[in-house]
Parts: structure tokens; sequence; C-alpha cells
């Protein structure tokens, strides 16, 4: 083989290795972001994989965005699983989560392993649950059973109701060190993920150094977590209705859909995505 690249053999197209969670930690050591997009079904799987796209994330969101529901709460475990399904059938390379829904895991660690299953069996290789504290022995438990376990803190829409509305999380002195002792207690349950969603760029920025050993995934958490996520429906423009600042319509700068996901990996591995002014808090 020579070592001159031709056009199709350029690293932007060549086929690509799956992604391990191995991988994304070596991506984290290096400092190469890592971007991550939700998606619902094979068609964007494929054109995502194709298109750089880390990690997928089946997210309840789907609720919202595909189901017009008015938030997160009403997804149910099928759903979620029918969704991965149709995920895992399109994606090729990325590493593939899929969020348990409001109610598959809150019962006990029983519960929490059954959905997991059911997930993993549908195709994914890492569930994502909401929450801290009480949490921690679940996460332990999935974890000590094989199964990869991403947390979320801050915004968990999940919660919305209790929380009493989409606000910034973590805001108070109180909020702050409540969310990073949670965040320590994650990583030592063996969390290897953690979204941190609508907090404060400095504390998502001390959580992430705090804890090496979890790749932190922000969304409107500012630029120093080890990735970033967005809803799909939200960066494609698809999304009606007032928009949470940590939104990019990155379509309005592409002639298409994959060009739009090919920007937005360039701008998240580049660091210009988000931008501290424009879409963090
Ligand atoms: N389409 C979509 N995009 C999302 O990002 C998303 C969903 N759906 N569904 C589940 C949750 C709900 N999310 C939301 C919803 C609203 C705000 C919001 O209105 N935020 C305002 C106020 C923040 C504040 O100052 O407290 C903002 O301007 O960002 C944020 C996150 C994020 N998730
Ligand atoms: C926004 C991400 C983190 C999520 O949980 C979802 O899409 O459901
Ligand atoms: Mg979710």
């Amino acid at each position: 083989m020579s070592s001159h690249a031709s056009p199709a053999d350029d690293s932007s197209t060549r086929a690509r290795k799956p992604l391990s969670l191995f991988r994304l930690r070596e991506m984290q050591a290096s400092g190469e972001k890592i971007a991550m997009l939700t998606c619902y079904d094979a068609s964007f799987a494929r054109v995502l994989d194709e298109a750089g796209v880390d990690c997928l994330l089946v997210g309840d969101s789907l609720g919202m965005v595909l189901q017009g529901q008015a938030s997160t709460v009403p997804v149910t475990l099928d759903e979620v699983a029918y969704h991965t399904r149709c995920v895992a059938r399109g994606n090729r390379t990325a590493w593939l989560i899929a969020d348990l829904p409001f109610g598959s895991y809150q019962a006990n660690r029983e519960q929490a392993l059954a959905s997991s299953v059911a997930l993993m069996q549908a195709g994914a290789q890492m569930v994502k649950l909401e929450g801290g504290g009480w949490t921690a022995e679940t996460v332990r438990f999935l974890t000590e059973r094989g199964i990869p376990v991403c947390a979320h803190l801050g915004l968990t829409p999940q919660s919305v109701f209790a929380l009493g509305g989409y606000r910034v999380q973590g805001r108070s002195d109180e909020g702050a060190a409540k969310l990073r002792a949670q965040a320590r207690e994650l990583a030592d349950a063996g969390a290897a993920m953690l979204v941190l969603e609508l907090v404060p760029a400095p504390l998502a920025a001390r959580v992430s150094t705090e804890n090496p050993q979890l790749l932190t995934i922000g969304i409107g958490a500012g630029t120093a977590c080890a990735g970033q996520v967005l809803v799909l429906h939200d960066m494609l423009g698809i999304t009606r209705g007032k928009l949470p600042r940590f939104v990019r319509n990155f379509m309005a700068e592409a002639h298409d859909v994959e060009a739009a996901v090919r920007l937005y990996v360039s701008e998240v591995k580049a660091g210009r995505f988000p931008h501290p002014e424009h879409h963090s808090y």
C-alpha cells in the first residue's frame, strides 16, 4: 500500500473501526472531543455514522421529537427498545447508547437490570439513566454485571414535574456541591460516562477534572466536557417552538443533512461548539 492517501482513502471517508469504550477513553486522553447526537431510526443512523458521529443516543427525547408528547415521562421501555433495534440496524461503527425511560429502573436494581438487558438485546452497547444519590447502587449493580452505564446529572427531564420546569441546575453553592458529590459517587459506582445537562460551564469543567475516569458529555454545559450531545432534530432545525439556548442549527450553514452533521462533528472536534457566549450558562 502506498503511504500517499488518495482522496478516496481520506480518513473522513475511510471505513471506521467500530468504536469501543477503550477507544473513547483514548480519545479523551488525547484531547479529541467526542461527538454524540441522538438518533431514533436506521436511515439517520447510517448517515450519522458515515458523517463521523462517535456516539448515537437513542434518547427518550423521542417522546417529544417523534411522538409529540409534552415531556419524556410517557415514553415506555418497549418504545426505546424498538427505536434501538432500528438504529442498531443502520449503525455500523458508532458507540450505541440507549436511555432507560422513566419507570423502567426506579423500582429496584432487578427492574433496572431487566430493562437494561432488554435494551442491550435490542442492540445498545451502553444504557443511560437519570439522577444521582440512589442511582449509584443501581449503577454498581449493572456495571458489576457487564453493562456499561452512562449517568445523567443536572437537568434530568424525567423529573421535570419535580424540578418545576426545564431550568439550569447547580447554580447555588449547595446545588453545585450536591452535583459534584453525586458525580463522584457515580464514578465510584462504575459509571463510564456522564451526561451533564444545563449546568453552569465552570461546574461542568470542575466535575470533568475531578473525575478523569468519567467520559463527561455536555449539553448546555460549556466546552470543558470530554464530548458534546444535541438532539438531532434541534441541530437540523426541525424542532418548532422556543429552543434551549444551547442549540445551534447546523442545517442553516449546510446544504444537506450529511453536511450539517459533518459540520457538527468538526465544530465539536475543533472546540468551536459550544460557543461559550451563545450556548453556555
Ligand atoms: N427537542 C428537544 N431538545 C432537547 O434538548 C430536549 C428535549 N427535546 N426533550 C428532553 C429535554 C428537555 N430539554 C430542555 C427543554 C427546555 C430547555 C429550556 O427551555 N431552557 C431555557 C431556560 C434555561 C434557564 O435559564 O433556566 C434556555 O434558554 O436554555 C432546556 C432543556 C432538553 N431535552
Ligand atoms: C438530550 C439527551 C442527553 C437525552 O437524554 C435525550 O435525548 O433523551
Ligand atoms: Mg434522555
